[in-house]
C-alpha cells in the first residue's frame, strides 16, 4: 500500500445554496480542512469509469468539469482530491465535511427530497432498475462527489440520483458501501448522514440476503422488523469514535429501528399488489463478508432467531436512527442458506444479482407505492 498523501482542501465559504428544508443544519460557513488520501486508492478511483446508462426522462448527469453548479461552492476542480482518510476505524468525517457535501449537492439540484432510498445488490444495476423509474433526474457518479467513497462491488452502479418517483421527490443511492470492501462502517454509512443534511427524514433501504427461515422461498421479500448486529457484538459499530451531538446522542436507542407504521404501510402495499404470499416480516443479521457463511454459522444464526442474513443495511439504519431519521428496510431473498453438510449447493454472487434483476419490476412497484404512502402520511402529519 502506498503512503497516504496529504492534500489541503479549502472549502471556502458557502453562499446560501441551502434553504429551510434542511432542519436548519446547513447555514454556516464551512472550514478549510486537511485530509489524508491514499495515493494508490486515488489512482484506482480515477481509473474507475462507471458505465453510462440512461435513467429516467429527462435526465442530467453531473459533470465536474462543466460549469453547471448553481452557486459554485469552492471545491478543487478534481473531486477526487476531496477524499477522507480511508482506513481509520474511527469516524474522521466531521459534521462540517458532511455539511459541505450536502451543500455541494443541494446547489446542483432544485429537488428537495424527504425520502432517501438505498438499492441493494442486483436492484441497482444497469437497466430496468429503480433509478430508471425516476423522472426529472440528475445523477452524480460517486467519484464526482467530494469526500464520497467509491463502490467496488459488481452489481452496484455507484451513483446518487435525485428525481421524482411518481410525483414524490426522492434521492436514491444506486450502489452502497460494504465493510468487506475495506471501508470502515462509519464510512459505509456516511452517505446516510449526507441524506440527513440534504433534508431527508425517511430512509428506505433494500438488500439481497440469504434465507434461513424454512418458510421463505428464493424471490420472496422480507420486511425487516429487527436486526442482530453481529459486527456490533464484535465491537464494530458505525458510531464508534468521537460523537458529534449535532448528529445525535452518544448512546442512541435502537430498539425501534424499523419503524412500525412504515412496516404497516409496506404490508398494506403487499396486500394492494396481491403479493402477500411472497412477503414476510422477519429478523435480519449482518455478517462482515465477503465469504458466505459456513453451515455451522447458518445453524447458529437460525438458532438465534435470524430469518435472513446479509452483509449490509444495519450500519446504515443505525446511522439513520442516530440522527433521528425514520428507517425502513427489506431483504430480497436471493438464495437459500445451506444448512446441510451433504448438500452440493453453494451461494454465489451471480445468483444474487440475477434474482435482483428478476424481481426488479415487483420491487420497483413495491417501493413506488410505499414511497407514495410515506409521502402522503408525511403531508398529513405536518
Ligand atoms: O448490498 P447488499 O446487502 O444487497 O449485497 C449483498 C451482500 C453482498 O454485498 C452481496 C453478496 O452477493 O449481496
Ligand atoms: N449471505 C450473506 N449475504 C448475502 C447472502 C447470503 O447468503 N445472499 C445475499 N447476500
Amino acid at each position: 500500500m502506498s503512503a497516504p498523501v496529504k492534500i489541503a482542501v479549502s472549502n471556502g465559504t458557502t453562499n446560501g445554496a441551502t434553504n429551510g428544508n434542511t432542519n436548519g443544519a446547513l447555514n454556516g460557513a464551512t472550514n478549510g480542512a486537511t485530509q489524508e488520501v491514499n495515493g494508490a486508492d486515488l489512482k484506482k478511483m480515477k481509473n474507475a469509469n462507471p458505465p453510462k446508462v440512461y435513467i429516467g426522462s429527462p435526465h442530467k448527469e453531473f459533470n465536474p468539469s462543466s460549469n453547471d453548479s448553481m452557486d459554485g461552492n469552492q471545491f478543487p476542480a478534481d473531486p477526487l482530491q476531496c477524499r477522507i482518510e480511508p482506513y481509520s476505524p474511527y469516524n474522521s468525517c466531521t459534521y462540517e465535511i458532511v455539511q459541505s457535501v450536502a451543500e455541494f449537492l443541494l446547489s446542483r439540484v432544485t429537488i428537495r427530497p424527504k425520502i432517501g432510498i438505498i438499492c441493494g445488490s442486483g436492484m441497482d444495476g444497469t437497466t430496468g432498475c429503480l433509478a430508471d423509474a425516476l423522472t426529472d433526474s440528475t445523477s452524480f457518479p460517486y467519484e464526482t462527489i467530494p469526500y464520497f467513497p467509491t463502490p467496488t462491488v459488481p452489481g452496484h452502479m455507484g451513483r446518487l440520483v435525485f428525481g421524482y418517483l411518481g410525483d414524490v421527490p426522492v434521492m436514491c443511492m444506486q450502489g452502497r458501501f460494504h465493510y468487506y470492501e475495506g471501508y470502515p462502517l462509519w464510512k459505509c454509512a456516511m452517505p446516510v448522514r449526507v441524506m440527513k443534511l440534504v433534508g431527508v427524514t425517511h430512509l428506505l433501504a433494500s438488500n439481497a440476503a440469504g434465507g434461513l427461515n424454512n418458510n421463505y422461498k428464493v424471490g420472496d421479500i422480507m420486511i425487516i422488523k429487527d436486526h442482530i448486529n453481529l459486527l456490533g457484538f464484535a465491537g464494530n459499530n458505525p458510531l464508534m469514535g468521537p460523537n458529534d451531538e449535532r448528529f445525535g446522542p452518544r448512546f442512541p436507542a435502537i430498539n425501534r429501528a424499523y419503524d412500525y407504521s412504515v412496516r404497516r404501510m409496506a404490508k398494506a402495499v403487499a396486500s394492494e399488489m396481491n403479493i402477500n404470499n411472497i412477503v414476510h416480516e422477519g429478523v435480519y443479521s449482518v455478517v462482515g463478508g465477503p465469504s458466505f457463511e459456513t453451515i455451522a454459522e447458518i445453524r447458529m444464526l437460525a438458532a438465534l432467531g435470524v430469518d435472513a442474513v446479509g452483509m449490509s443495511t444495519v450500519h446504515e439504519v443505525i446511522t439513520a436512527r442516530h440522527c433521528g431519521m425514520t428507517s425502513f428496510a427489506f431483504s430480497l431473498i436471493t438464495n437459500k442458506s445451506v444448512t446441510d453438510y451433504e448438500s452440493y449447493e453453494e451461494p454465489n454472487h451471480a445468483e444474487v444479482i440475477d434474482m435482483g434483476k428478476h424481481r426488479e419490476p415487483v420491487l420497483k412497484e413495491f417501493i413506488a407505492r410505499l414511497v407514495k404512502k410515506i409521502e402522503h402520511d408525511r403531508q398529513q402529519s405536518k
